[in-house]
């Protein structure tokens, strides 16, 4: 018997770095929380504990700090791409490079030039993988093309976590298949709230990332109102279907929605009427539907979902 060392990676999880852009005395805020995973041969680390070919977690730590400094934060994906070319293209044992970011926004207290309070809204996230080698298969932008362009392949997936929806009707559930243990009576008028994470992964990285997200999120949130849902799966399908027609960028979408239970609150015992006016918020256990959107011509996703390195 062999024992054998599987896939690893090994980075500087959660920096929490804050920039200020303060060239005027209206001042702007980055805050984000950052993670470097980087992947190649570190077999000697851990079968001999020869630290030869690792750069420290500590000096990748230095480098999210110094990069939000040197190149900015201005979309979570350009710091996250700028970030992950540096560490492929300039530190020899490294083949890939995995950061992901989470931005937390602040929104101006009464337009304020340099107070801000935290903004309570979703958090948005970007995960970029960059390889080393030539572009050309399942990259981005002109990689994506598949020209070859000399360089790291660069993968980039952005979404956001933690969009919480509420919608007071327009909302069914029912002709579901009956079991024994079947008890949920079937409605046509329901409360229907999920805490939605959203996925989606570009097919280029010439994009105007922030525009793009931006418009996702109204998309989502308006196929969210307006569609007279069937179930949740439905609503789902049909928010990543509203997303990939309205743009070809994108070729896959990935959405994970708790069904956050509003049962309606027995009254009766009172002898006060209820008609789906009074609800108990459950918060537990919840319905997870999950569902991903995908064109058929899309290019291959390659270790773009990939948060552990595949062997
Ligand atoms: O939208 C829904 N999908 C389900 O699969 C499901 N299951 C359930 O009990 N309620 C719901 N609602």
């Amino acid at each position: 018997m062999a024992i054998v060392l599987g896939p690893t990676q090994y980075g500087k999880a959660e920096n929490r770095v804050v920039r200020i852009y303060r060239d005027t005395p209206r001042h702007e805020i980055k805050d984000v929380t950052v993670s470097t995973a980087l992947r190649g041969d570190f077999t000697d680390a851990h079968t001999v504990g020869d630290q030869a070919r690792i750069v420290p977690t500590d000096s990748q730590k230095h480098a999210c700090y110094a990069f939000a400094k040197t190149h900015g934060i201005d979309q979570i994906e350009t710091y996250a791409l700028a970030l992950g070319r540096h560490f492929v293209a300039s530190i020899e044992p490294v083949d890939a490079a995995r950061i992901s970011v989470d931005e937390h926004r602040w929104q101006r207290v009464e337009d304020h030039d340099h107070t801000w309070v935290r903004a309570g809204e979703e958090t948005r996230t970007t995960a970029v993988t960059v390889e080393v080698g030539t572009a050309g298969a399942g990259a981005g932008g002109s990689e994506a093309a598949g020209i070859e362009t000399p360089g790291p392949r660069a993968w980039v997936v952005s979404g956001f976590k933690d969009l919480a929806l509420l919608k007071s009707t327009g909302s069914q559930f029912w002709g579901f298949l009956e079991d024994e243990y079947t008890v949920l009576e079937p409605t046509t008028d329901r409360v229907m709230a999920t805490s939605l994470q959203a996925w989606w992964r570009y097919a280029t990285t010439d994009v105007d990332y922030g525009a793009v997200y931006g418009n996702v999120k109204a998309l989502m949130m308006r196929t969210y109102a307006e569609l007279e849902s069937l179930a949740l799966q439905q609503t789902l399908y049909a928010m990543g279907s509203a997303v990939l027609e309205a743009h070809p960028e994108i070729a896959e979408v990935r959405l994970s929605a708790p069904n956050n239970h509003h049962l309606l609150y027995d009254l009766d015992r009172f002898g006060i009427a209820n008609a789906g006016e009074v609800f108990h918020a459950d918060d537990r256990p919840y319905g997870l539907i999950q569902a991903a959107v995908t064109r058929d011509d899309a290019p291959p996703p390659g270790p773009a979902w990939d948060e552990f390195p595949r062997t």
